[in-house]
């Protein structure tokens, strides 16, 4: 504080352009920042929130611009070298790629906090009844997200029946001079596809199969009503074990909870066809991974294809990393420059209604 006294006397004296760069490179020249963007939010009137990955360049900027539209955004980093300065004016927290946490240390320096916006629709990173009971609404954005993260999960089933990624490794190096036996792939076209958790992805993505000729299968919570089957040609299985024993690709496509946690584990691995794979675009935590690993080493499966895995990223020497008939991609389901900018609006929209006490378009409610 002692130092931000000095920070504002000397730019009083020497005017803010001249005070930063005679304090650049000391450690008062991050205050200056400070003081220029709590002065700028001043001037602006929006009501303050809190990012983490503001970004000056790339897709990130863009990000931050749409943000910057209704909110003054202040980044974690930046939070941190003052929050009493800056956790009274906070009135929204955008998370993104579930940071900053929403941790009570966190928001308990957050006084004025009405709202933790989350950009994607799973929220099991937030313990929204705790955040609740702080009176802080909790949105996501749904819908927005289910056709990017459709189109990953075909693309992964896609990939791993037809071993894409090797081909691009064997067709790029110059050693080759045929066509490896082991770029042999499985048939997509006509085979049976299981979706286990038929919410808008799963809608999203019966859709796509049935370009495929596929023939669909789904287990749900709730079966869904004869219009919805229809309308994306899927079966319902009230048995989630019929669906692993007749399917040739599982996809996981359901929330994380505690009832789908460890969802799949040695007994549902060992029902599954020894040709089936296993595509997960849902929550790491839904597979046992430890059983997975052991039944793709021993060929109980296939393959499998991840783009979600516990944790992310997994650790250099997780043995899924080691194995030749594994597929995994970063969580980058809903990573295209379109849905992002969806998300982000949406985010924003659900912030700002929070925010002035309007009708919220994406609340979730604790169940
Ligand atoms: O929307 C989400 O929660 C996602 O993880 C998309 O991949």
């Amino acid at each position: 504080m002692q130092s931000l006294c000095y920070v504002r006397y000397m730019r009083r004296l020497w005017g803010p352009a001249q005070a930063y760069r005679l304090l650049k490179g000391t450690n008062m020249h991050r205050s200056v920042h400070q003081l220029q963007l709590h002065k700028k939010a001043m001037e602006d009137n929006k009501p303050w929130a809190l990012f983490s990955e503001v970004g000056e360049n790339g897709y990130l900027a863009e990000v931050t611009e749409i943000m910057e539209q209704h909110f003054k955004i202040i980044c974690h980093k930046d939070f941190l070298q003052n929050p009493q300065l800056y956790g009274p004016k906070i009135q929204a927290m955008f998370v993104w790629n579930a940071r900053p946490a929403a941790e009570p240390s966190l928001l308990s320096s957050l006084p004025s906090l009405k709202v933790v916006a989350n950009g994607g629709v799973g929220i099991d990173h937030l313990d929204v009844p705790y955040i609740n009971s702080l009176g802080v609404k909790v949105t996501n954005t749904p819908g927005v997200v289910s056709d990017a993260t459709a189109d990953i999960a075909l693309g992964l089933l896609l990939a791993s029946a037809r071993k894409i990624v090797e081909g691009h490794q064997i067709a790029v190096d110059p050693k080759t001079t045929h066509i490896p036996e082991s770029l042999m792939g499985v048939e997509v076209t006509g085979s049976t596809l299981g979706i286990i958790g038929m919410g808008h992805i799963g809608c999203r993505i019966a859709q796509r199969a049935r370009g495929f000729d596929m023939k669909i299968l789904y287990h749900n919570r709730n079966r869904r009503s004869v219009e919805d089957e229809q309308a994306v040609g899927a079966s319902y299985c009230e048995n989630m074990d019929d669906l692993l024993k007749e399917s040739d690709f599982v996809m996981l496509a359901v929330n994380l909870s505690p009832a789908t946690t460890g969802l799949i584990s040695h007994r549902e691995l060992s029902l599954m066809k020894p040709t089936a794979t296993l595509v997960n675009i849902s929550r790491g935590l839904v597979v046992d991974q430890d059983a997975l690993v052991k039944a793709l080493q021993s060929g109980t499966i296939r393959a499998a294809a991840l783009d979600v895995t516990h944790p992310e990223p997994l650790p250099r020497d997780h043995p899924l990393l080691g194995l030749p008939n594994v597929l995994i991609t970063p969580h980058v389901g809903t990573n295209t420059y379109t849905t992002t900018r969806r998300m982000v609006q949406r985010m924003v929209e659900n912030g700002l209604a929070a925010v002035k006490g309007q009708s919220i378009p994406n609340e979730v409610k604790p169940k």
